[in-house]
């Protein structure tokens, strides 16, 4: 006891403490700083944490190489472009998104330095509520408080142990010598998705296995089975239902064998196994007894208070993937975080986060993004439902890109009475409403198909500001484009659909 009284008496002193510089450590610190606080960081790798140097960017410069060697394939084959992939560098490749992200990382840094961020290169322990053992560097205490912002890391799987080679997960899979030729992905959530449809598209053969019974289970069905339906097409093999009953390494790759829901198992041999079951919280050894906070079951650090991200124990904030569900394990939920609570730490009233307002992308070919509720989720909770789905295809764009993909729309059926079950419209279309004032509030837009990540922040606006379905109808969309396709779908759902019915 003596000693932590002597090691506080002699600490170091700020305003805020933020441990951890990923998105959401770094946009707290970046935040807080620009309110006139006195800001220490304490980040123990690289500023920009997962999603800068493991995650978002590294993993989307690769998925934008794909979309390339997609794009020669289609040019070819629907185009009569005489063009031919002859084979992918991979050195010219990862040079290339290496470059991408050590920009950024200056980028981060700069930002940092500019706005007077104290950055400590080092390991954090809490010795404290608000006392902080940085190692190297001493103690530090914190004025106003401490922000924990460690994040995760990947979920392993008994038995399956990453050797970087033959199992990887994504902290690996990216950075091994070049791709393999047959991967077998266990997990079809988003980082499975993207990364089955990479491999497909860099020529490897693919088998994705997923335990439930669709691929990104937590959107709506629609999505799940149309992403199903789009990577098998693309040639990859989708197991759901499905478990890896095991794995034997052997010096080239790994032989494995799938429980499959109908037929005996199969057995396949691959070149590589890549683990992608979900990430875990990373609070080892950060010293949360001594600040009097318990992980919950999952090990995240649940906050007493949502609408300030605080814990139990007062002036402890928390941020990012260490916070447990409503909260997404999303970059861009982070960022929002890292203000909320810099804000809050400045004494401000920041507004609560509307954690069924963010965004999610799947950055795969086909590209999904969706907002709010899907179908199931908005009747689990008791709303009269009225959906309206349209494929991209029944627009022109939609044709010329020829990928599929739909825009559906979940919402509250209005005061108007009840709306017509759902049809099947000329175009493929189905349309469960029929006429003005049957619609109330939105809950839900799903996107699948190409450059829906760019088109979601029309659905995100809609479903925020909880839009009228007739004043979106008002709004024009331009042609040709495959934002059309929202625009004709809103036009429907107030009445007055034109290519819709
Ligand atoms: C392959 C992949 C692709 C992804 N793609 C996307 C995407 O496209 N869009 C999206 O929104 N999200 C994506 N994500 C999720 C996104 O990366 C995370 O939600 C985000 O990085 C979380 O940020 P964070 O600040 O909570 O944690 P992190 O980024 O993990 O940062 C935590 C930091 O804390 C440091 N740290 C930990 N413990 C200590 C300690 N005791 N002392 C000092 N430092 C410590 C770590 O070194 C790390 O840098 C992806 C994730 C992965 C794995
Ligand atoms: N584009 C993006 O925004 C993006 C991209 C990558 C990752 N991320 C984020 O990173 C985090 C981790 O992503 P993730 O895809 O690893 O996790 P996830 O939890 O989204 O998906 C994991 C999937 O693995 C399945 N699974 C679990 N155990 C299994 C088993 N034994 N066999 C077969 N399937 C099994 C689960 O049912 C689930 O569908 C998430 O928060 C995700 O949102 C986001």
């Amino acid at each position: 006891m003596a000693d932590r009284a002597q090691e506080t008496e002699n600490a170091h002193v700020a305003d805020v403490i933020v441990i951890g510089g990923g998105t959401g450590g770094y946009s707290t610190a970046l935040r807080a700083a620009a309110l006139g606080l006195d800001v220490v960081l304490v980040e123990r790798e690289l500023v920009g944490g997962t999603c800068l140097h493991r995650g978002c960017v590294p993993s989307k410069a690769m998925l934008h190489a794909a979309e390339l060697v997609d794009g020669i394939t289609e040019a070819r084959e629907r185009w009569g472009v005489r063009a031919t992939v002859e084979g992918v560098d991979w050195a010219a490749l990862t040079a290339t998104r290496d470059d991408i992200v050590a920009r950024n990382h200056r980028g981060v840094e700069g930002h940092l330095a500019h706005a007077g961020v104290r950055v400590v290169r080092a390991t954090a322990t809490l010795t404290g509520p608000r006392t902080v053992r940085v190692e190297p560097g001493g103690t530090w205490r914190a004025r106003r408080g401490v922000v924990l912002a460690t994040g995760s890391r990947p979920r392993t799987l008994p038995g399956l142990a990453p050797d970087g080679r033959r199992v990887v997960t994504s902290d690996d899979a990216l950075f091994a010598p070049g791709l393999p030729g047959s991967v077998l992905v266990i997990g079809g959530g988003a980082i499975g998705v993207e990364y089955a449809s990479l491999h497909r598209s860099m020529g490897a053969t693919v088998t994705l296995v997923e335990a439930a019974d669709r691929l990104l289970p937590l959107e709506d069905a629609d999505v799940g089975r149309h992403v199903t339906r789009g990577l098998k097409k693309r040639g990859v093999t989708v197991w759901t239902g499905a478990r890896c009953e095991e794995a034997r390494p052997y010096e080239d790759g790994v032989r494995v064998t799938v429980s499959v829901p109908r037929g005996e198992p199969r057995r396949l041999d691959v070149e590589r196994v890549l683990v992608a079951v979900g990430r875990a919280p990373v609070t080892e050894g950060l010293g949360l007894a001594a600040a009097g906070l318990v992980p919950d079951a999952r090990g995240f650090v649940a906050p007493a208070d949502w609408s300030r991200l605080e814990t139990a124990v007062p002036g402890v904030h928390v941020v990012g993937d260490l916070l447990p569900p409503p909260s997404l394990g999303l970059a861009h939920a982070s960022f929002a975080e890292g203000l909320l609570v810099a804000e809050t730490l400045a004494g401000r009233a920041p507004r609560p986060i509307d954690y069924a307002a963010v965004p999610r992308v799947t950055y795969s070919s086909p590209q999904t993004a969706s907002v709010g509720l899907t179908e199931e989720g908005a009747r689990e909770r008791g709303h009269d439902v009225v959906t309206n789905t349209l494929p991209l295809t029944a627009t022109a764009k939609g044709m010329v890109h020829g990928q599929g993909g739909l825009v559906k729309v979940v919402a509250e059926r209005g005061a108007g009475g009840p709306a017509a079950g759902a049809e099947a419209g000329g175009s493929g279309a189905r349309s469960a409403v029929g006429a003005a004032g049957e619609v109330g509030t939105v809950l839900g837009v799903h996107l699948v198909g190409p450059h829906v990540s760019e088109m979601i922040a029309e659905g995100q606006l809609i479903v925020g500001w909880e839009a009228d379905p007739t004043d979106v109808a008002q709004h024009i969309h331009p042609h040709p484009t495959l934002s059309e396709a929202v625009g004709e779908v809103f036009l429907t759902l107030a009445g007055r659909g034109l290519h819709q019915h």
